[in-house]
């Protein structure tokens, strides 16, 4: 899959070690299939049922980019036939979806990393301020995940992100990835300028935020879009 800044993969080694390739930056996910299904999951028409299937469908093709320069260490199996020398994923992975929206891209994620572990977050943005408002997080205070992946579809003025990637280095996570599928320019910049070391996977990068700080041409609420949530009335 072609990447704008995507760090290179160890590439056929038996296994690697992350620290060889990883680079921090923003990394744009570019791919027919993405682009399609991006473009259908901002059409206003869009019903919630598609739209779920959508954020499926781009978080595991973001996810299989992101892990492209994940640790492995040689591991030995039994076939019917005889021994295989393979690999298996070095060290624990966390799964950190923001509330609501995150939820979304949870499922596909864990379905390319079942071993991972899954530490939710609640964030919602203050609707005056825009503001990051914190109401969940119970990470322990201790044995910090080797990696972590931040799941939101939205990086809109990076709050948000920055509130998320301020909890985990205070966690202690060494590696720390944002997969969001729509990013606004000044949003992932900001993100990117204030933690160079964390690796930023986005589908698109949207110009602007309008009055209310909503992406344009974003998507709209993408909470309320997964979640059917949207007043009809309003
Ligand atoms: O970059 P920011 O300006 O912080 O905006 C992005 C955040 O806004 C949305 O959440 P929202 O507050 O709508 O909560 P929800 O997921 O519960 O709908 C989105 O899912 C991000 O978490
Ligand atoms: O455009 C935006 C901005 C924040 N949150 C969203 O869901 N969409
Ligand atoms: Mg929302």
């Amino acid at each position: 899959m072609a990447g704008a800044t995507v760090p290179g993969s160890a590439g056929g080694a038996a296994h690697s070690d992350a620290k060889a390739s990883r680079r921090g930056g923003i990394h744009l996910v570019r791919h027919p299939l993405v682009e399609h299904h991006v473009t259908r999951m901002r059409r206003e028409s869009t019903r919630p049922s598609e739209f779920r299937g959508l954020v499926r469908r781009l978080a595991a093709l973001m996810a299989y980019e992101a892990t492209q320069d994940l640790p492995t260490q040689p591991y030995r199996v039994t076939t019917p036939i005889c021994d295989a020398d393979g690999v298996q994923i070095k060290g624990r992975i966390g799964i950190v979806p923001i509330l609501r929206a995150g939820l979304g891209m949870v499922d596909p994620v864990l379905d390319l990393l079942p071993m991972a572990e899954v530490w939710h977050l609640g964030l919602y943005r203050d609707e005056a301020t825009a503001q990051p408002v914190s109401y969940y997080d119970k990470l322990p205070a201790k044995r910090p995940v080797d990696v972590a992946m931040i799941l939101d579809p939205m990086l809109a003025t990076g709050g948000s992100a920055t509130a998320a990637l301020m909890t985990l280095r205070e966690w202690g996570v060494p590696q720390v990835k944002v997969l969001s599928l729509i990013a606004a320019q000044a949003g992932v910049d900001a993100v990117a300028s204030q933690f160079p070391e964390a690796q930023i996977y986005v589908c698109q990068i949207d110009p602007e935020l309008n009055a209310h700080k909503f992406i344009v041409p974003g998507l709209g609420d993408a909470g309320d879009r997964i979640f059917n949530t949207l007043d009809p009335h309003e």
